[in-house]
């Protein structure tokens, strides 16, 4: 009989935009075998559009209800490592939603770390203001104490994705180590 790689059906990634959910998530997936699944890259897929052109010309309410649809959809199997968005876990029955699905494993970065990572980009429409760092430090205020409640916390400041990666293994392994990924 095949080791089980883990005692999650699924892995399930929260967490604030720029904590390396799609990043770690990749590489995660590669690693266990699992599926790779990002819940913007499906909305992406299926309208056609890039996330900022959703917001832009739809609005959030939209992506958001999208963004729901997505994750009831994708989450019918198991097997995956699934990326949400940051916003996806504000809405209390999609975070309830995920909880039964899988393992709910929210990365956790100072705000330092993520303005560093996210001071350029140019594809988060929620930080689109005249004041984006102020924007990031009150989304991420009001957001924190929602991504605590996640099955697993793992703070992500000074890890190289791969050692983020190594850290979620030792979270999820079955218990007594049976993990064939070593
Ligand atoms: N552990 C890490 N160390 C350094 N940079 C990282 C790390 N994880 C992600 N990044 C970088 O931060 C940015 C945001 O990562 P991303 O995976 O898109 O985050 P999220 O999906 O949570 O918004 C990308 O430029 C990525 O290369
Ligand atoms: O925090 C948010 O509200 C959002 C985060 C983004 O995903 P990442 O967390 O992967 O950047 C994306 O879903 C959209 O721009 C909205
Ligand atoms: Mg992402």
């Amino acid at each position: 009989m095949k080791a089980r790689v883990s005692k999650c059906n699924n892995i399930i990634l929260i967490g604030f935009m720029g904590t390396g959910k799609t990043t770690v998530g990749k590489l995660l997936a590669q690693r266990i075998g699992y599926r790779f699944v990002d819940t913007d890259q499906v909305i992406e897929q299926e309208v056609g559009l890039s996330i900022p052109e959703i917001f832009l010309k739809y609005g959030e309410q939209h992506f958001r209800q999208l963004e729901k649809q997505a994750i009831r959809r994708i989450l019918t199997r198991s097997g995956m490592v699934l990326a949400t968005g940051g916003g996806a876990v504000m809405d209390p029955a999609n975070f309830s939603f995920l909880k039964e699905k899988g393992c709910v494993i929210a990365l956790d970065a100072s705000e330092n770390t993520l303005w560093e990572r996210l001071k350029a980009a140019k594809d988060r429409p929620m930080l689109f203001s005249d004041n984006p760092r102020e924007k990031m430090k009150s989304l991420l205020e009001m957001r924190r104490p929602v991504y605590y409640k996640a099955h697993f916390v793992l703070p992500v400041d000074g890890k190289s994705p791969q050692e983020v990666v190594d850290d979620i293994i030792a979270i999820i392994k079955p218990e007594g180590g049976d993990d064939h990924t070593e």
